[in-house]
C-alpha cells in the first residue's frame, strides 16, 4: 500500500471523519502558490518564468512543454510491489522524504485490513535528467492504479491520460492472471510497456525464468527487462531514465481550444469537489468558465494545480499536464469519470468517454435497527460523494422495512463499502443475498431486468418464457499440478473451458467462460483454498447467455422473507433449498412457538425444517446472584435484539441474512 492512496485517501477520510484539524491538504492551500495571470496564446513555449522569484516553493509550469513531460502508469497482479515501487519513485525524486510514506496519516481501515487498495490516485514528479553532459529537467505524472479485478475500471481510466506503463511482475512470483489482464489494458490503449521484475531481492527470485514467460507470453524483449528490488533499492536509478527515454510524451496540441478529460473525482468537505484531469489540447487557467461535454452545465473554474503529491496551487495546467481543478460543482455526480470539459464558447470534439461503470453486483442495505433510517441514508450520501461508482436507489421490503438497493462492480467492492458504511459511520446494516441482475421474457414478448429477486413476482397472466444471466471471462493461472482441481470447481460453477495451455514448464494458463452468479459467492476463497493459495484469477465483463433460472424464495411460518429471496439456476435449486434452510435452522433461537422454515419454488416447497417451541432464558447461565454479570448479559441480549429482524412474528438475526450469503 503506498504513499499515494494512503495520503490522499487518508487526508480526505480525515478530514471528514476524524477532524483531525488542519490537514497538509489545507496547509497547501494557504501557501497558494503564484497565479501566472492569464496568456490567451497557449503556455506552450517555455519563455514564461515565474514572476514571483522570491517564492522558492514557486513550481513554474510553464518551463514544461509537452516534450518536458511524461505520463504513466504502474500496472501488476496484487502485491507484486506497485504501490512500494511508487513510494520509492517519490523518495527518488524528492517528492515525499525518505521514509515518510510509512509514517504518513494512516489509510483507509478497510485498505489497511484488506491489504488492497481502493481507488487510485495521482502524483506530479519533478527531475532533473542527465543526458550527453546536458540536464533537462522532466515533469513526470505518475498514477496509480487498483490492483483488484473489481477496481479494473480504475485502471482503465488511468490509462486513458497515460503515454507509457511499467508492468511490475514478482520475480518469484512470476506473469500472473491479472499482469495478463493489465497488459492488454495497457497493449490496447498503444502504451509503451516498459516490463519491470522487482523483488529480485527474495530468495526465491528467478527473475530469467520471469524474462522468458513475458517474451512468450507478451513478445516483450528480455534485453528491455529492468531487474529492481523496491525494498533494498537496487536498480530503482534505471527506472526514470527509462521513463523518460521509452515513453512519448503526451501528444496534444498547444494551441488548440482547451479539451481536459475526467479522470476521477473526490469530494472534500471544505473545497467542495476536487476532479482530477488531464490536459489533452490547449491549457486551463483559474478564473476561466467551462462547461462539460456531458452535461452541458457551466462552471467557474476556482483553483488548479498539481497533485505532488498534496494539491499545489499552480494557478494553471498546460498541454499534456495531469492535475486537478475545483470548480464548484456540488457532486461528484456531477464529476463524470470520462467527460470533456472545455471553455464556454468553443467548439471541440468531446474525447472518447468511458462506458459507465457497470453494476455486476446488487444488495439490499437496510438498518439492522429500523428507526435509523435516516443514519443509513445519511452515511451512504456521504460514502457515496466519494464513490461515485456505487448506484443506489430506495427500496421497501415487507421483512426489512425501508432501505437501499445498491449497485456496485464487484463482491470486494460491495465488501469495502459496507465495511466503510460500519467503520467509518458506525452505521449497522443488514445486507441482502448478493445478487446479479438476470433477463427475464415474458409471453407477451416483454423484457425486464431483475436486479432484486423478492421484488420479481411472477405473473399468472403472463409465463416467463426465456431467461438470461450475465457471464464473464475468466484467466486463471496455476501450478500445473492444481489444474484437475480447477477444472472440477469449474465445472461444479457451470464453467465452460475456452483455452488451455502452459506459459512455460510449471504453469497452467486457463480461459473459462462462468456465469457471474457463479463466481460472485466465494469462487475465488474456494480457488485460492483448492491451489494452497496459487491460484491467480481474474476476469471481464462478457455477454448474457441463455440459462434456465427460478426464483427460490424462504418463507417463515408460510410467510415469505423477500430480503431471502434469491435466483438460481434450475439444476442447482434442490440443492440450495435445502442448505439454505439447514444454515438459517442453526441460527434461529427457539421461541414461544414452533417455527418452519421452508424453500419453495412458486407454490412448491422443495425443504422444510421447523424449530421446536422453548423459551431461551439468558439468565440461567447466571448462577447466583452475580449482578453486574447479570446486567452486562441482559446488556449483551438488548444488544444482540437490536440486530434482529421480526418477520410476522419470528425473530431473525442479521447472521443468518448474513450466512446466507455463503451458499450456492
Ligand atoms: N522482498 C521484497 N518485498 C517487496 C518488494 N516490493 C514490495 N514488497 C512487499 O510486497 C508487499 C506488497 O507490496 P505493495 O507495494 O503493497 O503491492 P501492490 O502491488 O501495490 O499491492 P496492492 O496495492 O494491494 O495492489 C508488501 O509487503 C511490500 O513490502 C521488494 O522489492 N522486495
Amino acid at each position: 500500500m503506498g504513499y499515494l492512496n494512503r495520503a490522499s485517501k487518508a487526508i480526505q477520510v480525515a478530514n471528514r471523519i476524524y477532524s483531525l484539524g488542519p490537514s497538509h491538504h489545507h496547509h497547501c492551500y494557504r501557501l497558494g502558490l503564484p497565479y501566472f495571470g492569464s496568456n490567451e496564446h497557449g503556455f506552450c513555449s517555455n519563455s514564461r518564468n515565474s514572476n514571483r522569484k522570491d517564492d522558492s516553493n514557486a513550481i513554474d509550469l510553464s518551463q514544461y512543454p509537452t516534450d518536458k513531460i511524461r505520463n504513466f502508469s504502474i500496472i501488476a497482479h496484487v502485491d507484486h510491489g506497485k504501490s512500494t515501487l511508487a513510494d520509492r519513485l517519490l523518495e527518488l525524486t524528492g517528492t515525499i522524504k525518505r521514509g515518510h510514506g510509512a509514517q504518513y496519516l494512516d489509510k483507509l481501515q478497510v485498505e489497511r485490513e484488506r491489504g488492497i487498495t481502493v481507488k487510485a490516485q495521482t502524483a506530479t514528479m519533478f527531475y532533473d535528467y542527465k543526458s550527453n553532459e546536458t540536464t533537462k529537467s522532466y515533469l513526470l505524472n505518475l498514477v496509480d492504479t487498483p490492483g483488484h479485478v473489481d477496481f479494473s475500471y480504475e485502471v482503465s481510466r488511468s490509462l486513458a491520460a497515460c503515454q507509457g506503463a511499467l508492468l511490475v511482475v514478482d520475480a518469484a512470483q512470476g506473469v500472473q492472471a491479472q499482469t495478463v489482464a493489465n497488459f492488454y489494458l495497457a497493449f490496447e490503449s498503444n502504451l509503451s510497456i516498459i516490463p519491470i521484475i522487482n523483488k529480485i531481492d527474495q530468495p526465491t527470485a528467478d527473475p530469467d525464468r520471469v524474462k522468458s514467460q513475458l517474451k512468450s507470453m507478451f513478445d516483450l524483449d528480455p534485453n528491455d527487462v529492468l531487474l529492481t528490488s523496491a525494498k533494498t533499492g537496487q536498480g530503482l536509478e534505471h527506472v526514470i531514465p527509462a521513463v523518460i527515454e521509452r515513453i512519448p510524451p503526451p501528444p496534444g496540441k498547444c494551441d488548440s481550444n482547451l479539451r481536459m478529460f475526467l479522470l476521477d473525482s473526490y469530494y472534500d468537505e471544505y473545497k467542495g469537489v476536487i476532479c482530477h484531469v488531464a490536459i489533452v489540447d490547449g491549457s486551463l487557467r483559474k478564473g476561466e468558465k467551462i462547461t462539460s461535454a456531458a452535461t452541458g452545465q457551466s462552471y467557474d473554474v476556482l483553483d488548479v494545480g498539481i497533485m505532488h503529491p498534496e494539491l499545489r496551487s499552480t494557478g494553471f495546467l498546460l498541454t499534456g499536464q495531469v492535475g486537478y481543478m475545483v470548480s464548484g460543482m456540488r457532486s461528484t455526480k456531477e464529476a463524470r469519470v470520462g467527460d470533456t470539459l472545455f471553455h464556454n464558447k468553443t467548439i471541440v470534439e468531446p474525447l472518447p468517454g468511458f462506458k459507465p461503470a457497470k453494476h455486476m453486483v446488487f444488495s439490499g442495505l437496510y438498518p439492522a435497527d429500523g428507526s435509523d433510517f435516516e443514519a443509513l441514508n445519511n452515511a451512504i450520501e456521504r460514502l457515496t460523494c466519494n464513490d461515485a461508482s456505487v448506484s443506489v436507489a430506495r427500496e421497501s421490503s415487507t421483512a426489512l422495512g425501508l432501505g437501499f438497493r445498491c449497485g456496485f462492480l464487484g463482491l470486494l467492492h460491495m465488501d469495502v463499502f459496507h465495511q466503510r458504511l460500519e467503520q467509518e459511520y458506525g452505521t449497522h446494516i443488514i445486507s441482502t443475498v448478493p445478487t446479479v441482475p438476470y433477463i427475464f421474457e415474458y409471453s407477451d414478448g416483454s423484457k425486464v431486468e431483475v436486479q432484486n429477486p423478492g421484488a420479481f413476482t411472477a405473473n399468472p397472466k403472463i409465463r416467463v418464457v426465456a431467461s438470461w444471466e450475465p457471464t464473464v471471462l475468466a484467466t486463471i493461472i496455476i501450478p500445473s499440478e492444481y489444474v484437475g482441481a480447477v477444472i472440477t470447481l469449474c465445472s461444479e460453477r457451470r464453467g465452460e473451458q475456452l483455452e488451455y495451455s502452459f506459459i512455460d514448464s510449471q504453469r497452467a494458463f486457463m480461459k473459462y467462460r462462468l456465469p457471474l452468479r457463479e463466481i460472485v459467492v466465494d469462487f475465488y476463497n474456494e480457488l485460492k483454498s483448492i491451489t494452497s493459495g496459487y491460484a491467480s484469477f481474474d476476469y471481464e465483463d462478457s455477454e448474457y447467455v441463455a440459462s434456465d433460472v427460478v426464483k427460490l424464495d424462504i418463507l417463515f411460518n408460510g410467510q415469505p422473507v423477500d430480503a431471502m429471496a434469491s435466483i438460481v439456476h434450475n439444476l442447482k435449486a434442490q440443492r440450495v433449498g435445502r442448505e439454505l434452510v439447514d444454515k438459517l435452522k442453526k441460527f434461529i433461537d427457539r421461541q414461544m412457538f414452533e417455527i418452519t422454515i421452508q424453500a419453495a419454488i412458486g407454490s412448491k416447497v422443495i425443504a422444510r425444517e421447523t424449530i421446536s417451541a422453548m423459551r431461551k432464558n439468558v439468565l440461567a447461565k447466571c448462577y447466583g446472584g452475580d449482578v453486574t454479570r447479570k446486567k452486562k448479559l441482559l446488556e449483551k441480549q438488548k444488544e444482540g435484539k437490536k440486530r434482529m429482524k421480526r418477520v410476522g412474528s419470528v425473530d431473525i438475526p442479521q447472521e443468518a441474512f448474513h450466512a446466507i450469503l455463503k451458499v450456492g
